[in-house]
């Protein structure tokens, strides 16, 4: 883990932390032919794949209405009332996010112009399941996707090597009102969704987070499939001052440490103190946690950066464009004033990052890589379009129609000024 002064850090250092995402182009040439691959083969391809990553042999891709149902008993009662508890919070806060059915203003008199929004078909989420099971990913994918009003929800999971789902995935995709179900993951399960194989219908839109081989399949399907945004491996950015609880920063930096090797987490402070007992801290957390394996690969990608100002901290966090970022310091309304670019941010001690990635309402599917300064995370705007209405009479087309003729005449496009002028001709 990198530890040291912001100003003494190398140009080569700053590189690796603000130029992420690098994996993305390297595992392009391994993911492309996969995509040809499914595009050509379809079922059969997606047969190969399966067997090839995740070891399985599977004869029915798509989950039973039954199998789905039976995942219930397999679930501890309070888990599921949990599960519910936690949907229920997504379901609230993505409602808040729907925009006004439909809306009118006057222009000027006689033209009224409005808007109103209409939901997409078709969506597929993908849900992670290599490393760890992602029933909250499912929940907060499919949620958004059926509060907007999107018809058919399908979702696509990695099996393991005995060809099942984690019951909970199954439960929660259940609950949030996913329509069709399979089991296939990974590239594959990009391709099918994107083209369209012989059980897998081709959708419109493809969201939800995976590894770098999955995110680079979202963006090389796009010209089949509309995607959120790159969603890879986890990020987090903590800015902290004296006043923060070195265990507390710790543990949201291992935590997300535990996603993946290639997870990346930031602290950036005005302590020296802070820094040290964070450093410490980290390294006794790591060492006691389970995927410790994990972690500390992860650590290796990882920083601790001091600097003399909270402005700096904040300036680097705008360049880093972390996809969680924790504002911990004892004025963070200033520091959240200042910040630009983040996926979702975290305010306050009692705020970790766990509390956004399960059950406090937002949503975990955010934008990595430094896309936050490009892309907002997943919420209602990415399952609805807007379609913009007219409505004019004689007096208000009269109203405009200088503008609309004498710019139409100039572009050279006299047909459109005539449109116009033969509606006062008589
Ligand atoms: N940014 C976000 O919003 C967000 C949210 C949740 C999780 N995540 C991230 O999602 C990721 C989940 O990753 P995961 O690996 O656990 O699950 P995953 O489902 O993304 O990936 C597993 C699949 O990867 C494929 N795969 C593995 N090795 C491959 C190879 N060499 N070539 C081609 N395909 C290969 C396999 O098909 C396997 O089924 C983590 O990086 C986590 O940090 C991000
Ligand atoms: N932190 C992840 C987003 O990077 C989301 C998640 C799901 N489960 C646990 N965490
Ligand atoms: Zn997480």
């Amino acid at each position: 883990m990198l530890y040291n002064k912001l100003q003494d850090i190398s140009e080569e250092e700053i590189d690796s932390l603000l130029n992420r995402g690098g994996e993305l182009t390297e595992v392009k040439s391994q993911v492309e032919p996969i995509l040809t691959d499914i595009r050509n083969r379809g079922d059969s391809a997606l047969n190969f794949y399966t067997k090839k990553f995740d070891g399985a042999e599977i004869e029915q891709f798509e989950i039973s209405p039954e199998e789905i149902e039976n995942a219930f008993h397999k679930i501890d009662e309070k888990l599921i009332r949990n599960l519910k508890k936690a949907a229920e919070n997504i379901r609230k806060f993505h409602f808040a996010q729907l925009p006004e059915k439909l809306w009118f203003i006057e222009i000027e008199p006689g033209v009224e112009l409005g808007q109103k929004f209409s939901p997409l078909e078709n969506v597929g989420a993908y849900v992670p399941g290599g490393r760890a099971s992602y029933p909250s990913t499912a929940l907060m994918t499919i949620i958004p996707a059926k509060v907007a009003g999107v018809k058919n929800v399908i979702m696509c999971t990695p099996p393991g090597a005995d060809g099942t789902i984690n019951p909970l995935t199954l439960a929660a995709a259940k609950i949030a009102g996913a329509d069709h179900v399979y089991r296939v993951g990974g590239v594959q399960a990009i391709g099918a969704m994107a083209y369209g194989t012989e059980t897998i219908k081709k959708v419109d839109k493809i969201v939800g987070p995976g590894n770098v081989y999955v995110t680079t399949a979202k963006m090389l399907v796009r010209d089949k499939a509309e995607i959120d945004f790159p969603a890879g491996p986890s990020e987090v950015l903590i800015i902290a001052d004296e006043s923060a609880d070195a265990r507390m920063v710790a543990s949201d930096i291992v935590a997300q440490s535990e996603h993946d090797p290639q997870a990346v987490s930031v602290l950036i402070t005005t302590s020296d103190i802070l820094a040290k007992e964070v450093k410490d801290e980290v390294i006794r957390q790591s060492a006691a946690a389970k995927r410790h394996e994990i972690i500390d690969k992860s650590l290796e990608n990882s920083a601790i950066l001091i600097t003399d100002t909270v402005q700096s901290c904040i300036e680097f966090s705008n360049r880093f464009a972390p996809e969680h970022l924790e504002i911990v310091v004892s004025d963070p309304e200033s520091v959240l004033e200042g910040i630009e670019n983040a996926g979702s941010i975290f305010v306050g001690s009692y705020a970790p990052v766990s509390a956004g990635d399960y059950a406090s309402g937002t949503n975990h599917v955010l934008p990595t890589a430094g896309y936050a300064k490009i892309y907002s995370g997943l919420n209602i705007n990415h399952f609805i379009k807007y379609l913009t209405i007219q409505k004019i009479t004689k007096k208000g087309l009269e109203n405009i129609c200088d503008p609309i003729i004498s710019i139409a005449e100039e572009e050279g496009l006299y047909s459109h000024a005539d449109a116009v002028r033969l509606r006062f001709d008589h």
